[in-house]
């Protein structure tokens, strides 16, 4: 990355991806055309113990340090990305950026595809900051900072909603007053560039890629999709990213009046309600142990258990949904950090699934074996898979398309 004055003009053209989650900021560097990275790491745990990580192209590690990174979440969040923004400088030298790409979490009605950020989408894009607040916010500064040390690299915005505003109208659709339907209160869902990303890959890993596929991203951030023809035909996320699925710390599908009674008999007020709904329930709210969870099923705790049953639960019962949605199954996809790591998760989903003639090949499940991996048996009505996901390559992908490098 190119940082003038400091490097010399002998640089290689890359292009650098951002994509700040709610506790994390991954980021990468991308030569034009590769299919890995050069450079690839985060800075996760914020808002409890900050760390970088990052390694190159070959594996080697560049830096494995925790971050004297202290206060609240948001104040967390900024000086991680300070921090990164230095380390880049000092991790750059030799490569030129020739455009950044950025996971958006919200692209509202109107982005159905990436887009060259200009001031006023920047503007336009600061307005969904109420409808994802865990990320729209740190996509934003994400953004101001590299418009900061890099004012002439083009920015290109990519967008977790863009991939499933191919839904029918029925699945995007609240069954609310139509006024509120028409000023975009409509299921969106999200975590779009992972699934872009599996519907590329499904053809290599299996000869259903465009039959009825369930996809179930699980991470700290958790949701899943389903596919016809690899298109989005419905999500479990919906106006915002606390629908669906129980997360790391959001409660997912919840009952509305729930809400109401917080407002009205426990006097909570929206910001209260908003840490409660995001911050302090899921997989943190019912163990009330942790978030994550490696901890979870590390521990012998009756808490840890029962969240991690309630987590493998609401995931069979929203994979009832999808393929009620896609009119079948023919493939379930596990991916993201919990989907491609907690066997224990995916043999738990998939004893529940058994009435959709889910058979799983324990031995293939368990197998500390390398991703990708079919675990299901070969007398499986389904044929269920653990890929793993990049959102990463999916920005530099589209960053290097839209900008024609
Ligand atoms: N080996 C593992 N076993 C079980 N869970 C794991 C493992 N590795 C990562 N995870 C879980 O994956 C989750 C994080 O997933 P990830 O996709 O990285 O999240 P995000 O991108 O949303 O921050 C955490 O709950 C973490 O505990
Ligand atoms: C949309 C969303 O939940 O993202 P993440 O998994 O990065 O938290
Ligand atoms: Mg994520």
């Amino acid at each position: 990355m190119s940082l003038p004055p400091y490097y010399p003009d002998n640089e290689k053209p890359c292009v650098l991806t951002l994509n700040a989650g709610s506790s994390s900021i991954k980021f990468s560097l991308f030569e034009l055309d590769a299919t890995a990275p050069a450079l690839v790491g985060q800075i996760d745990g914020i808002g409890a113990k900050p760390h970088i990580k990052a390694k190159d192209g070959a594996g080697n590690k560049l830096d494995d340090v925790d971050l004297d990174i202290t206060g609240s979440q948001e104040r967390q969040h900024h000086q991680a990305l300070l921090y990164l923004v230095k380390w880049l400088r000092s991790h750059g030298e030799g490569w030129k950026a020739k455009g950044v790409g950025h996971r958006v979490v919200h692209g509202g009605e109107k982005y159905a595809a990436p887009v060259l950020l200009t001031p006023d989408i920047r503007r336009e894009l600061a307005s969904f900051v109420s409808l994802a607040p865990l990320h729209q916010p740190h996509n934003l500064d994400g953004i101001d900072a590299i418009g900061e040390i890099l004012p002439d690299v083009p920015q290109i915005a990519c967008f977790d909603t863009a991939f499933h505003r191919s839904q029918p109208v029925l699945a995007q659709t609240f069954a609310l007053p139509r006024a509120l339907t028409d000023e975009g209160v409509k299921r969106y869902g999200f975590h779009g560039l992972s699934y872009e990303f599996i519907a590329r890959s499904l053809p290599a890993h299996t000869d259903r890629a465009d039959g009825r596929v369930a996809v179930a991203h699980l991470g700290n951030g958790s949701s899943m999709a389903a596919m016809v023809g690899r298109k989005s035909v419905a999500s479990t996320m919906g106006f915002t990213a606390v629908d669906g699925l129980m997360m790391g710390t959001r409660t997912g599908n919840l009952d509305p009046g729930v809400v109401l009674y917080l407002l009205d008999e426990k006097k909570m007020d929206a910001a209260a309600i908003t840490k409660l709904l995001y911050k302090q329930s899921g997989l943190l709210g019912v163990s009330g142990i942790s978030q994550d969870m490696r901890e979870l099923l590390a521990s012998d705790h009756p808490h840890a258990k029962e969240a991690v049953d309630l987590f493998c639960y609401r995931i069979s019962r929203e994979l009832g949904s999808l393929a009620a949605a896609a009119g079948g199954l023919d493939v379930l996809v596990f991916t993201a950090g919990i989907g491609e790591h907690a066997a224990p998760v995916r043999e738990q989903v998939c004893a529940q699934a058994g009435w959709l003639g889910i058979k799983l090949d324990r031995e293939a499940n368990n197998a500390p074996s390398k991703l990708p991996r079919c675990i299901s048996a070969p007398d499986s009505a389904v044929e269920v898979l653990v890929l793993p996901t990049d959102e990463e390559w999916m920005i530099a992908h589209h960053t290097q398309r839209l900008l024609g490098l």
